[in-house]
């Protein structure tokens, strides 16, 4: 049997050296238009498609190789009577080896100018079908997606004239997860552009960024998986500049950390530990707001994580070096800075974009048999929504501590309360069970700070129990949903206390 080998590259890295070692072992190539052309011009020996189809390319290379000559070389049983005897009848031969792989679509449609016309055009459509029927075929086709497995393919050849079928296999469940994921950026960009959020079916697809050493506890496998076209201001897309790998935990934590500091345009400094925030700062300067999340708790902020939202200098560099953090996150480091950062060789120092130019549309969590899917909590501060429930408004000093309060709620896991002045937070009660014990967390760790202090809660108080607990701790200002068929008794305990209360009319739950 006629050894054959069919070309078809968009990417042409190292296929030239790939075609010419086929020839050498004595196949014959045969290859589409632009690839002909390179092989060619390189001086190896190729047969231009058209002349095995008898048909030329057309409509401007949309149709070359859909075509029974080729597909029946791909798809034919070798050792099946009726289709060696069908392809006999019609001359075809079959075809052995396939390396194919496709249009641009991912590339073209991250261009920031791209047109509908340009997307779809880079659709292809030849490409897969023969990936696909080589890859449905693999029992006798060795078929290569990926330039990457060129040397695995050779050296098998080489060496046994054949290659395994363990590699023929491997290789076909790769095209189809290509496929797969190539079919997957179509239908979301196509569904995207329709508007419609939550289709019948979700194809997402991630690319793997690292295998990890493990995953929430050491005896769990894990890895992490990036959206290709994902968030910019992402852990995803962030660049480790120093330390050990990342752990699975620390990719958490870390998200978590961003997503508080994202709150905030005057410099901030978030500390987190298990997700939930343990120290928010803010100040003129990024020192000043690193020193305010420090106080807020200087006993949990040991073994933390750090989401800074300005160039880390010297001074904060030095204040950092002197605690125990697993990862330092800002959009940049002074040389000073890294000079004295780097010292550590355990600290994991990563920068990250603040330009937040794409964001991620919807969230996904999953639970056992299925995933959620969301649109993220991106609720703000909204003044018009806001209305001062009590007898008293918040002074203008109260104002800006519930706004802080507000923003770092959100984050904090349910039930939430914080307790915060106009810079910092000073108790954080995360993951009750009932709202008064978050309350009452919060309280503790503020201690006589809470004097004068404010409280944001992220859902309505279910009865008056948590306010009665501020005004005892010192609470002057609530901020919260509302919205409770008791709000009343609340209001009522609130005016009793001189508390200014506000009702946010939104809730910021967070399981
Ligand atoms: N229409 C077809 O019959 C067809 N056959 C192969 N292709 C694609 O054409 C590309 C290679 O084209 P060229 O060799 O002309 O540079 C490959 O990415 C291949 O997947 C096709 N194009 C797409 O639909």
């Amino acid at each position: 049997m006629a050894k054959r080998a069919l070309i078809s590259v968009s990417n042409k890295e190292g296929v030239v050296e790939f075609a010419r070692e086929l020839v050498a072992l004595g196949y014959e190539v045969l290859s589409t238009g632009g690839t002909n052309q390179l092989l060619q011009d390189s001086g190896v020996a190729v047969t231009p498609v058209d002349q095995v189809t008898n048909f030329p390319e057309i409509l401007g290379g949309r149709v070359k190789t859909l075509n029974p000559m080729i597909h029946g070389g791909l798809l034919a049983k070798h050792d099946d009577a009726d289709h060696v005897a069908q392809m006999n009848e019609h001359g075809i031969e079959p075809i052995q080896v396939v390396c194919v792989n496709l249009y641009p679509f991912v590339e073209t449609i991250s261009k920031p100018e791209v047109t509908m016309e340009d997307a779809i055009e880079n659709i292809d459509i030849g490409g897969p079908a023969m990936l696909r029927a080589s890859a449905k075929n693999h029992q006798y086709v060795t078929v290569v997606v990926d330039h990457n497995d060129y040397a695995t393919v050779l050296s098998e050849l080489q060496a046994e004239g054949t290659t395994t079928l363990a590699t023929r296999r491997k290789l076909a469940a790769k095209v189809f997860r290509h496929t797969a994921a190539y079919d997957s950026y179509i239908s979301n960009y196509l569904t995207e552009a329709t508007g419609d959020m939550y289709p019948e079916n979700l194809t997402v697809t991630y690319e793997l960024k690292q295998h990890l050493r493990y995953g929430e506890n050491p005896h769990q496998k894990a890895a992490f998986y990036q959206k290709r076209l994902g968030s910019d201001f992402s852990l995803a897309a962030a660049h480790q500049i120093h330390g050990k790998e990342l752990s699975y935990n620390n990719i958490q934590d870390g998200n978590a950390a961003l997503q508080i500091v994202k709150e905030f345009e005057m410099p901030a400094a978030v500390a987190v530990k298990h997700m939930n925030p343990c120290g928010v700062g803010t100040g003129m300067t990024i020192e000043e707001a690193f020193d305010k999340a420090y106080e807020a708790d200087p006993t949990s902020i040991f073994g933390g994580i750090i989401a800074l939202n300005q160039e880390v200098d010297v001074a904060t560099a030095q204040k950092l070096s002197e605690i125990f953090l697993e990862i330092i996150i800002a959009p940049s480091f002074t040389e000073e800075a890294l000079a004295i950062l780097t010292k550590k060789k355990n600290i994991r120092l990563l920068t990250i974009s603040f330009a937040q130019e794409k964001q991620d549309a919807f969230n996904v969590v999953s639970v056992e048999g299925g995933l959620l899917v969301q649109e993220p909590d991106r609720y703000g501060f909204a003044e018009a929504d806001i209305k001062v429930a009590t007898d008293r408004e918040p002074t203008e000093a109260e104002w800006e501590a519930l706004k802080l309060g507000w923003a770092v709620v959100k984050h904090v896991k349910s039930n939430a309360i914080v307790v915060s002045d106009a810079r910092m937070t000073l108790g954080v009660g995360a993951g009750q069970m009932n709202r008064v014990g978050a309350a009452k967390i919060a309280f503790e760790q503020a201690g006589e700070k809470a004097q004068g202090a404010t409280l944001a809660s992220d859902a309505f108080f279910p009865m008056s129990d948590t306010v009665e607990a501020a005004a005892k701790a010192g609470i002057t200002a609530i901020i919260q949903p509302g919205g409770s068929i008791k709000d009343q008794e609340s209001i009522d305990m609130a005016n009793q206390y001189n508390i200014a209360m506000v009702f946010t009319g939104v809730r910021h739950f967070k399981h």
